[in-house]
C-alpha cells in the first residue's frame, strides 16, 4: 500500500469520541475502476496542503481506494421526510471519512457519498450515480460562488460500476464524492436520540456541537443561557441560509430534517434546481406532489424543521425560550434576503429603507415577465455603466427590445434604479461594478444547462463543458 498526501493530515477523533451510540464503523466498497473526474484544488490550502504537491494518484488512493485511513463512521440519524417521521435512516451510502483542523483553526468534516453499503442502506446499493455526483459538484461550487454557506465538493472519482435507477436512463455510471463541510451532524441526529428516549445522549451531543461549532458561546457562564443562545444562533443561521437560497434562485428540493445541518450549512444536492424563471411555487423534486419544498416555501419549511428540533432539545433545555427564538426567524430571513438581493443588484451598503422598493420592483419584474432569473443578473453585471446615472434611457440600452408587456415592467424597474443612482454618492456609484461582479457569476446552471453538460459526458465522455463551467465560476 502506497503512502498518500492525505495521510499526513492530523485527523481529530471528535465525532468518534462521542461514543458508539452515535455511529457504526463501516468499510468502503472496493470499486473496479478509479478515474478522477474532479479535484478541488481551491480547498487544499485550507487543509494545509500545497496543490502543486498533491497528485491525482493521491486523490485516488485517498478518496477512491480509501487506503490508509480508519475508522470510517456511518453516522446514525432519523428525520422527518415530507412531514412524516422516519426512523429507518442514517448514512446509507456514505460515511464520515475523518475530521481535521483547517489552517483557520476550525474543525472540518470530510464525508463521502456513494462509498458503499452500511447498516443503514435498507436494500439500497450504497452508490452514487456519476450524474448525481456531477450535479452535486456543480451545485455546491456554484452555490459557494453565489455566497451560500455550503458544503464544498473536494473530489469526484468515477468508479466503473453499472447502476440501476428509476430516475435516470439505466444502466448508468457510478461515482464516489467526497465533501468538505463543518459538520454532518443533522437535526435528525438529535431527533433519533429523542426517539430512543435518551436525554443523556442529547445533552452530550449538544455540548459537543456547542464546543466545536459555537465555541464563542462557551464564554456564557450560565449553561442554560448558553443552550438558549445556541438555539437562537441556529435560528439566525438557518434563516440566513433560507434567504441565501432564495437570492441564489435555488430550490433545494428535499428539505427533510435529515438534510438540515446543525451548523446552518447547506448540503445534499439531489433533485435541486436553479430556477430558470422566478416563481415562488416552483418545485424541484418530481415526487414533491404538494409543493412542500417549493422554492418560495423554503423559509417556512426551515422554520418548521427548527420547530421540530425543539422536541429533542426540550428534553435538555427550556422550550419557551426556543419558541420565542423561533419567532425571530421571519424577520431575520427577510432582512438577510433584502441585503443580499441588493448586492446582486449592485448595492453593497444601501440602507434597507432605500433599497426595499428596488427589491420589490425586481421581484415584480422577474415574476411577471418572461426574463430568466439568472440571465437578468448576468446582463445587469455585463451591461451596467456609469452612463446609467446620467439618463434613464441608457439603462439596458444595449439589450434587445423585449415583448411589450415585459418592456413596460422593465421601464418601471429602470425608473426606480435610475432614481437610486441619482441619490447615490459618487463612491456608492463607483462601487457598483465591483459589487455586481462579486455577486453575479457568469455561469448559469438551470436544468437545460446541466443537461447540456451531462449530455457531453454521457455521449462522448467529454468533460470539457463540466470543467469550463467550474473554471468560469472561479473567475
Ligand atoms: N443508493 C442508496 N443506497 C443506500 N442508501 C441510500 C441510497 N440513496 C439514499 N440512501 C439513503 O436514503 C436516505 C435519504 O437519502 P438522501 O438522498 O436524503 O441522502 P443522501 O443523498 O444519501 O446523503 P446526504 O444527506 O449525506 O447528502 C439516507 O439515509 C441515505 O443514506
Ligand atoms: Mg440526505
Amino acid at each position: 500500500m502506497s503512502h498518500h498526501c492525505f495521510q499526513t493530515l492530523e485527523y481529530e477523533p471528535a465525532f468518534l469520541s462521542l461514543g458508539e451510540e452515535y455511529w457504526d464503523e463501516v468499510q468502503a466498497a472496493t470499486f473496479p475502476q478509479h478515474i478522477l473526474r474532479f479535484r478541488n484544488d481551491a480547498l487544499l490550502p485550507l487543509m494545509g496542503l500545497d496543490p502543486a504537491k498533491v497528485t491525482d494518484a493521491d486523490f485516488i488512493a485517498a478518496f477512491g481506494q480509501f487506503q490508509g485511513r480508519e475508522p470510517f463512521l456511518a453516522m446514525r440519524y432519523h428525520g422527518y421526510q415530507f412531514g412524516e417521521y422516519n426512523a429507518r435512516l442514517g448514512d446509507g451510502r456514505g460515511f464520515l471519512y475523518g475530521q481535521f483542523r483547517g489552517v483557520d483553526g476550525q474543525l472540518y468534516d470530510l464525508g463521502t457519498k456513494g462509498s458503499g453499503t452500511t447498516p443503514y442502506s435498507r436494500g439500497g446499493d450504497g452508490r452514487l450515480t456519476l450524474k448525481g455526483g456531477v450535479r452535486e459538484v456543480l451545485a455546491s461550487e456554484l452555490l459557494h460562488r453565489l455566497g451560500v454557506r455550503t458544503f464544498r465538493s473536494l473530489s469526484l472519482v468515477e468508479t466503473g460500476e453499472s447502476l440501476w435507477r428509476g430516475d435516470e436512463p439505466s444502466p448508468t455510471r457510478s461515482s464516489v464524492l467526497v465533501r468538505l463541510g463543518r459538520s454532518h451532524i443533522r437535526f435528525g441526529t438529535f431527533e433519533r436520540l429523542h426517539y430512543l428516549r435518551r436525554p443523556d445522549l442529547i445533552r452530550r451531543l449538544l455540548d459537543h456541537v456547542i464546543y466545536y461549532y459555537y465555541p464563542h458561546l462557551l464564554e456564557i457562564p450560565d449553561p442554560k443561557e448558553r443552550d438558549c443562545a445556541f438555539y437562537r444562533e441556529l435560528v439566525a443561521r438557518t434563516a440566513d441560509l433560507a434567504a441565501q437560497w432564495l437570492v441564489a434562485g435555488f430550490c433545494h428540493g428535499v428539505l427533510n430534517t435529515d438534510n438540515m445541518a446543525i451548523t446552518g450549512e447547506s448540503f445534499d444536492y439531489g433533485p435541486y434546481v436553479f430556477l430558470e424563471h422566478y416563481d415562488l411555487g416552483f418545485t424541484a423534486a418530481y415526487f414533491d406532489y404538494y409543493g412542500r419544498y417549493a422554492y418560495g416555501n423554503q423559509p417556512a419549511i426551515c422554520a418548521w424543521n427548527l420547530e421540530k428540533l425543539q422536541i429533542p432539545l426540550s428534553l435538555v433545555m427550556p422550550l419557551e425560550e426556543m419558541q420565542a427564538a423561533l419567532k425571530t426567524f421571519g424577520d431575520r430571513c427577510q432582512t438577510t434576503y433584502f441585503k443580499l438581493m441588493l448586492k446582486r443588484l449592485g448595492w453593497a451598503d444601501l440602507p434597507l429603507e432605500l433599497g426595499r422598493p428596488l427589491v420589490a420592483e425586481t421581484q415584480a419584474f422577474l415574476s411577471r415577465s418572461s426574463i430568466s432569473y439568472p440571465q437578468f443578473f448576468v446582463s445587469l453585471r455585463q451591461e451596467f455603466s456609469r452612463q446609467w446615472a446620467v439618463d434613464v434611457g441608457h439603462i439596458f440600452c444595449e439589450s434587445p427590445t423585449l415583448p411589450s408587456a415585459d418592456q413596460k415592467l422593465l421601464d418601471r424597474w429602470k425608473k426606480i434604479y435610475f432614481e437610486l443612482l441619482q441619490q447615490a454618492t459618487p463612491s456608492q456609484q463607483a462601487s457598483i461594478p465591483q459589487t455586481l461582479a462579486a455577486a453575479n457569476p457568469l455561469v448559469i446552471l438551470t436544468r437545460p444547462q446541466i443537461e447540456h453538460i451531462w449530455q457531453a459526458i454521457d455521449q462522448g465522455d467529454d468533460w470539457s463543458r463540466f470543467t469550463a463551467a467550474l473554471e468560469l465560476m472561479q473567475t
